[in-house]
């Protein structure tokens, strides 16, 4: 579907076409930015996919990133005034950059004209986007503008032990019903490993029992250790999620399994189109009237600071018999209080002599007196 027009001639109004974003997730290793790469060069009604790199921390984006995170935010610097470690640091840089994040979206917007899809790279650290306040600003945000599909980027190579498997299986299904995104599980480095085993593990309970007991037989790992008895529940589990799971094997070094892929991602827009956009478009409108809301309250109180605006009780239903304010807790300092002066009650200090004299010591030696000198 290109730009387009609507049926009746008088009323010429041009549909823009917005591109599918992919959101590119996966543990960290797993092939996401070789994967990002590799789909970068595929040139799909004569453009390349629009690229954004969301990882402040790596080193070089060996793809033309169109929005780059790192031209934004400093994130060496972020790390140096917030006084924080790597992680914290890719966490805050995503903050910072999620409050612009309504100018990429409309960037995005518009790149729909020359591009079929929009790909975002994510950090590193999965949990980093996937369960942070900037991660859910930037799905929501994208969300409610385009047709969204999440890509979880899964390391075949890593994953032929039946318990890692289930880990990164558990991982990817809580991502899917947190997002309520349509989804698709990309099973990379085919080239090493073929992922034929990995699908069988998903369409047969059976084999996926057999390799858990012979993993058990040879790691002494599964078989019937705590371990393996959890890992066969929860596959049990996940029969559900693997049911309607659109996935395919890729290698991004090859080039092995691209085409497959972006027929499920079409398959999972048009998924958007039918199931997902209502929602996602009525939360959206929840949103703005909520937003809405707030402005019109501020604008009140700005224009009005004396007026009172109704504040909702914490609590405001109790049993028959008893009184809200038996609810919450009392300060010494409340009228209500059962100090009957009402005035708060000093607690006995339990001073030790030698505290109060290495006190007075400190005082003596830092603590200037008021005329000491001082002339200003
Ligand atoms: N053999 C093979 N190796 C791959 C493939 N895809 C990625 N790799 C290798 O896997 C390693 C990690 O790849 P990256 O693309 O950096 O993975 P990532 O998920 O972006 O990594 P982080 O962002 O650092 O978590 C690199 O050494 C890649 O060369 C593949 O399809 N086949």
């Amino acid at each position: 579907m290109s730009s387009s027009e609507t049926s009746d001639p008088d009323t010429v109004v041009e549909v823009i076409r917005k591109p599918v974003c992919l959101i590119i997730l996966g543990m960290a290793g797993a092939g996401k930015t070789s994967f990002t790469r590799r789909l970068a060069s595929k040139i799909v009604e004569g453009s390349r996919p629009y690229l954004i790199n969301l990882d402040p921390a790596c080193r070089e984006v060996p793809y033309p990133a169109n929005i780059d995170i790192r031209d934004t935010v400093d994130y060496k610097e972020v790390m140096k005034q917030y006084g924080l470690g790597p992680n914290g640091g890719i966490v805050t840089t995503l903050n910072l950059f999620s409050t612009k994040f309504g100018q990429v979206v409309n960037l995005i917007e518009k790149a729909g004209k020359k591009h079929k899809y929009c790909v975002i790279d994510t950090p590193g650290q999965i949990e980093v986007f996937t369960w942070s306040a900037s991660g859910t600003i930037v799905s929501e945000s994208l969300a409610s503008a385009c047709p969204t599909v999440i890509v979880y980027v899964m390391d075949t190579v890593r994953s032929v032990s039946p318990i890692t498997f289930m880990s990164n299986m558990l991982y990817a299904c809580s991502i899917l019903y947190k997002t309520r995104l349509p989804f698709i599980v990309v099973m990379n480095k085919t080239d090493v490993v073929d992922n034929s085993y990995a699908v069988e593990w998903m369409r047969d309970f059976e084999a996926f029992q057999e390799a858990l007991e012979t993993a058990g037989d040879s790691e002494s790992e599964g078989g019937t250790s705590y371990v393996g008895n959890l890992t066969r529940s929860m596959a049990l589990a996940l029969d559900a999620f693997y049911s309607d799971l659109k996935c395919c094997g890729v290698s991004s070094h090859t080039g092995a399994g691209i085409d497959e892929f972006f027929k499920l991602v079409d398959a999972a827009a048009e998924e958007y189109e039918k199931e997902y956009k209502q929602d996602w478009l009525k939360m959206r409108a929840q949103k703005l009237e909520e937003q809405k809301k707030k402005d019109e309250e501020k604008r009140l109180k700005r224009d009005n600071p004396n007026v009172v605006l109704e504040k909702k009780k914490l609590i405001d239903e109790v049993p028959v018999g008893r009184e809200t304010s038996d609810v919450y807790l009392k300060h010494p300092g409340n009228e209500s209080s059962s100090d009957e002066e009402g005035t708060e009650v000093k607690p006995d200090i339990d001073d030790k002599p030698q505290d109060v004299a290495m006190f007075q010591e400190f005082i003596n030696k830092h603590v200037k007196p008021n005329n000491s000198g001082n002339k200003t």
